[in-house]
């Protein structure tokens, strides 16, 4: 354990704070959790037993996890003792900037205080706060235990040390921070998967392909390319010997002159017309085989680029 990471709370157990609970006791902090939601033990108890594998398989000992995970009667009980808080409440302006300005008068005056929003900067919710220096965004994709990114995003007044203890904290936790310079809604994953998902909602409302086909695209093209050498380095590489510039220069400009990104109908008949595809295709509600099949496969994947990025460092040839 780290020395200046002992104890987390998690203000949220949705999705993403039940994750986040599992991943913080199992790096062996003390977790206080708090969240309105009267199921909240009988959830937290749950998202343990299903994620303690997941830890497993990722390397962690999970032997006394539940003893380090506690339920808070409210938000100041969760944070008396934090030296970090992980924010995972709803997706709104309003609500952050009522609950970090509760954060600031009672969490301690060294904890680190973080929102796992989606697409919220820091700015917008920390304009009325004084002591916003140690507010910033440490955003994960879903869930937060598996899926290494965390994009540490900081507000216009969080401090150079917040971020740094925030970077310090994530790279403690196993994840991959990656720190985005300048606010944009959405940071840089959730950008890029909105204009992906803007134009595969397209063309299934063009008839071209259905949703299954889409998923079958990235899962055996993109997908691949992208878990393994990303996308810049992906073209580099697909350039032959002019790489990059070549794609740019050849390649691209033909894209140019012949592709022209979609856009959406948001007419509601055109937006349920897709909503039934997925739905016919994976169900009206996201059924526990699947996501045990999306938890297995992703597992299987991070423990192969694991593999391959420990042998590569074992000769030198890995570049991150
Ligand atoms: N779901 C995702 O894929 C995902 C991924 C990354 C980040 N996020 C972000 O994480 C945050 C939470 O998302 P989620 O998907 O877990 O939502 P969720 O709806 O699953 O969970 C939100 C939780 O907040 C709780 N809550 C409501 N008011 C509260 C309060 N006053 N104090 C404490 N808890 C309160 C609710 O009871 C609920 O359990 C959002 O900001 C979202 O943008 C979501
Ligand atoms: O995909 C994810 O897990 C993240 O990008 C989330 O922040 C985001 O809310 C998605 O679930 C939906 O866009």
């Amino acid at each position: 354990m780290s020395g200046s990471f002992r104890t987390a709370a998690v203000i949220g157990a949705g999705t993403i704070g039940l994750s986040w609970t599992a991943l913080f006791a199992g790096h062996g902090l003390t977790v206080a959790v708090s969240d309105p939601r009267p199921d909240l033990a009988d959830a937290v108890a749950e998202a343990l037993a299903r994620f303690a594998p997941h830890l497993t398989a990722l390397g962690l000992d999970v032997d006394g996890l539940a003893d380090r995970v506690h339920i808070a009667s409210d938000v100041t009980g969760a944070v008396r003792d934090a030296d970090i808080v992980q924010e995972n409440g709803p997706e709104s302006v309003e609500f952050k900037k009522e609950l970090f300005a509760t954060l600031v008068r009672t969490a301690p005056r060294h904890a680190l205080l973080l929102s796992s929003s989606s697409a919220i900067p820091a700015t917008a919710f920390t304009e009325e706060i004084e002591d916003a220096g140690r507010i910033l965004i440490g955003h994960p994709f879903n869930p937060p235990h598996q899926m290494p990114l965390v994009e540490v995003v900081p507000g216009e007044r969080t401090s150079q040390d917040a971020v740094q203890r925030a970077v310090d904290f994530y790279t403690f936790l196993g994840r991959t921070p990656v720190v985005v310079h300048k606010e944009i809604p959405g940071f840089v994953g959730n950008r890029l998967q909105y204009v992906v998902a803007r134009e595969a909602t397209y063309l299934v409302q063009q008839g071209v392909v259905g949703p299954e086909d889409v998923d079958k695209v990235l899962r055996n093209s993109l997908g691949i390319r992208w878990a393994t050498v990303g996308l810049f380095l992906g073209q580099h590489l697909g350039g032959g010997p002019g790489g990059y510039r070549h794609i740019v220069t050849h390649i691209g400009k033909s894209m140019d002159e012949m592709v022209t990104a979609g856009e959406p109908s948001q007419d509601p008949e055109c937006e349920e017309r897709v909503i039934r595809a997925v739905e016919k295709a994976y169900g009206s509600s996201p059924s526990t085989e699947l996501g045990e099949l999306r938890d297995r496969r992703q597992l299987a994947v991070l423990t192969a680029l694991k593999q391959v990025s420990e042998q590569g460092s074992r000769t030198g040839e890995e570049k991150d």
